[in-house]
């Protein structure tokens, strides 16, 4: 029988951390020891989350109450902001998954601009990886401290930086318009998340800059070898779970959308969680829930010159909670599919 690492969840009755504990149901390596919250210390997890009711969990603590040095593992899945002081107050020796956004920005001076304070841990942020798996997959095995990715970017760079590592397309020539399940904005109510405000209707945000576009265009630049700017707006779906990404690009010159399809198709060719879909089909959030892919399409586009990709994610899965697990196995040289090989719920 495999050793189990002892783990925590900072966060654990947040929707991340629910999604963690419904993976980690099935994963043999990870012993779940701590569970924190923040408002519902205190409370069972049986209470907090009927649906887990049965698998024997920690009782939720604060975070001051847990004893790290019996911890190997923590998955941070804390607002951002209150991410970076607890993460720098861990032991070395802990391997810590954050899943906010508090060490995705390698500039902490932009970190600064778009989440309006100053970053706590400049140190530490240099040591993080930013680990979108199947592109940094060595550099996620040996990392002591894993920044992981955001749904949105997560689901609009996995289709475009193979393409711009490849100058198969314009990097000045991209639009993101990217749409997301209600869980993406986390279970503390808000207002603008009630019932009454998403059903029946679906809305952009964040226009004019949503604090995902540098995260993004991050990763572009990195992958064009130059400065990228995209255009990028993200849509509240009246859904619980799942985003898409409709991408429109301009090809390089003698570079059609069967290229594009091909150089991807290539990319991804031994990735279990990433699939390049065949000609005409058309990827949706219906057809990744509850499982860790990433499905991605390409379309030609009838303006001349243009192309259109298409991705979807799960934002709690691939998006969030399945990423971070596929990256956790890796650091603990643990098979990167373990406890992630659940097929979509369809319909
Ligand atoms: N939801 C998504 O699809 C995605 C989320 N993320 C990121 O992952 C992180 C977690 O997200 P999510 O699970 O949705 O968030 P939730 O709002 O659902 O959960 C937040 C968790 O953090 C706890 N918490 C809140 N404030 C504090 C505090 N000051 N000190 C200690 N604990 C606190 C809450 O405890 P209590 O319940 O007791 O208040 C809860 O357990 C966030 O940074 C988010 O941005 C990343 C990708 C996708
Ligand atoms: C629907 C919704 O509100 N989505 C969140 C992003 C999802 C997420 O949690 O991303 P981070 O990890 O970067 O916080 C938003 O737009 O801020």
């Amino acid at each position: 029988m495999m050793e189990q690492i002892n783990t925590a969840i900072l966060g654990a009755s947040g929707y991340t951390g629910a999604e963690l504990l419904r993976l980690l149901a099935g994963h043999p390596g990870f012993r779940v020891s701590a569970l924190t919250a923040d408002r519902k210390a205190g409370q069972t997890m049986d209470a907090v989350f009927p649906h887990l009711a049965g698998l024997d969990l920690p009782t939720l603590v604060t975070i001051d109450q847990v004893d790290f040095d019996r911890i190997d593992a923590v998955f941070c899945c804390l607002p951002h902001g209150t991410t970076q002081s607890v993460i720098a107050g861990l032991p070395d020796r802990v391997k810590v998954c954050d899943l906010s956004a508090d060490f995705r920005l390698a500039d902490i001076e932009s970190y600064a601009e778009w989440y309006g304070h100053p970053h706590q841990a400049p140190e530490l942020q240099k040591t993080a990886v930013y680990g979108l798996t199947e592109l940094a997959r060595e550099a996620v095995r040996a990392a002591r401290l894993v920044a992981n990715p955001g749904c949105y970017p997560t689901c609009s760079q996995l289709p475009l930086i193979p393409l711009l590592k490849a100058g198969l397309i314009e990097a000045d020539d991209i639009v993101i318009d990217a749409l997301s399940g209600v869980s993406g904005a986390g279970r503390a109510a808000k207002e603008a998340n009630l019932y009454t405000e998403v059903a029946e209707g679906v809305h952009p945000y964040g226009l004019g800059g949503h604090r995902h576009l540098p995260e993004i265009e991050q990763g572009l630049s990195a992958a064009a070898g130059r400065a990228v700017r995209v255009s990028f707006t993200p849509h509240l779906m009246p859904m619980n779970r799942g985003m898409l990404s409709t991408i429109h690009v301009r090809p390089a010159a003698g570079v059609g959308p069967a290229e594009l399809r091909a150089a991807l198709a290539e990319a991804y060719r031994d990735e279990a969680f990433v699939r390049v879909l065949g000609e005409g089909v058309v990827p949706a959030t219906r057809h990744v829930r509850g499982s860790n892919l990433c499905l991605i399409g390409v379309f030609p586009d009838r303006a001349p010159g243009r192309a259109t990709l298409v991705s979807a994610i799960d934002n709690l899965v691939k998006g969030a909670s399945g990423q971070a697990l596929q990256n956790m196995n890796l650091m603990f040289g643990q098979p990167e599919g373990l406890g992630l090989a659940q097929a979509p719920l369809f319909p």
